[in-house]
């Protein structure tokens, strides 16, 4: 079989970026130990947040079933498990998050794994984000992992794959947003980790932005874990990236 054109699918239906409100353009990551520590951080974030993330530390500590609450009480959730299986796992276990009615699914950007992960999802409405390259690597842990690619050849190598598989949004760092926007059109939708308000503690991410670089560089969605779930004061954390957010969209018209 001929390999798929990198070039003719522009047109084609995808699940991408609709334009939102700035709030509910930010993805709060539930990076917490148990479902009572994140139902705190949840209940002090009100009506702040509309959007989550829930990944490995809370999805293994009862997290699946708080994810169905949230999206039982109408917010978004965007479940962080970044699959990578034999394809027929992938299928499968796509199809078992599908039906849970989460809004985002990660797996690795390879590509066995990404036609598979599509292929799972079917008609849902789950969109699926393929990771390019952790916002914790540089070139150097590339280079340590084996790859003779700097991060953003990897990434953009990776984009284009997601981008012909069909995947319906890529996780990078907002570094790379620009870069790509341009690659994979206005139907895929950029989810950015890595996000830093200007001042906070940078920790393990190696490529970082702040709110208002990450949306002027083409940012759909931000993804922000401590800098709010680990402030004394969740709620104004968020409120001030919302605001960041909200300030560098009206800088962007
Ligand atoms: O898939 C992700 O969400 C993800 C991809 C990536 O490349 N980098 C990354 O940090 N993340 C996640 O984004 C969140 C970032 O958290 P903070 O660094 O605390 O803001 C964590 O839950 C990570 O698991």
């Amino acid at each position: 079989m001929a390999p798929p054109s990198r070039v003719s699918l522009d047109d084609r239906p995808r699940r991408g970026t609709a334009v939102e409100h700035p709030r509910d353009r930010l993805i709060v990551a539930l990076d917490l130990p148990s479902v009572d520590a994140a139902e705190a951080v949840i209940d002090r974030l009100g009506e702040g947040v509309t959007f989550y993330k829930i990944g490995y530390q809370l999805a293994f500590a009862g997290g699946l079933a708080l994810a169905q609450k949230l999206i039982f009480s109408g917010r978004r959730v965007f479940v962080d498990l970044k699959l990578h299986d034999i394809g027929n796992t992938v299928e499968k276990g796509v199809e078992s998050i599908a039906r849970m009615g989460a809004t985002f699914l990660t797996v690795h950007a390879y590509p066995q794994t990404m036609k598979a992960a599509v292929q799972g999802r079917g008609d849902s409405n789950l969109r699926i984000l393929a990771v390019t390259v952790l916002t914790s690597y540089d070139d150097a842990d590339l280079a340590a992992a084996g790859y003779d690619f700097t991060v953003p050849e990897l990434v953009a190598e990776r984009a284009a794959q997601a981008h012909d598989i069909g995947i319906d949004g890529l996780v990078c760092s907002a570094e790379e947003a620009a870069m790509l926007r341009p690659k994979i059109g206005h139907g895929m939708a950029l989810v950015t980790p890595g996000i830093r308000p200007s001042g906070a503690e940078v920790g393990d991410q190696k490529r970082v932005k702040t709110p208002r670089d990450a949306i002027l560089a083409g940012a759909d969605y931000l993804v922000v874990g401590r800098p709010i779930v680990a402030a004394p004061n969740p709620r104004a954390s968020a409120d001030a990236i919302v605001a960041e957010i909200e300030a560098a969209v009206n800088e962007q018209v």
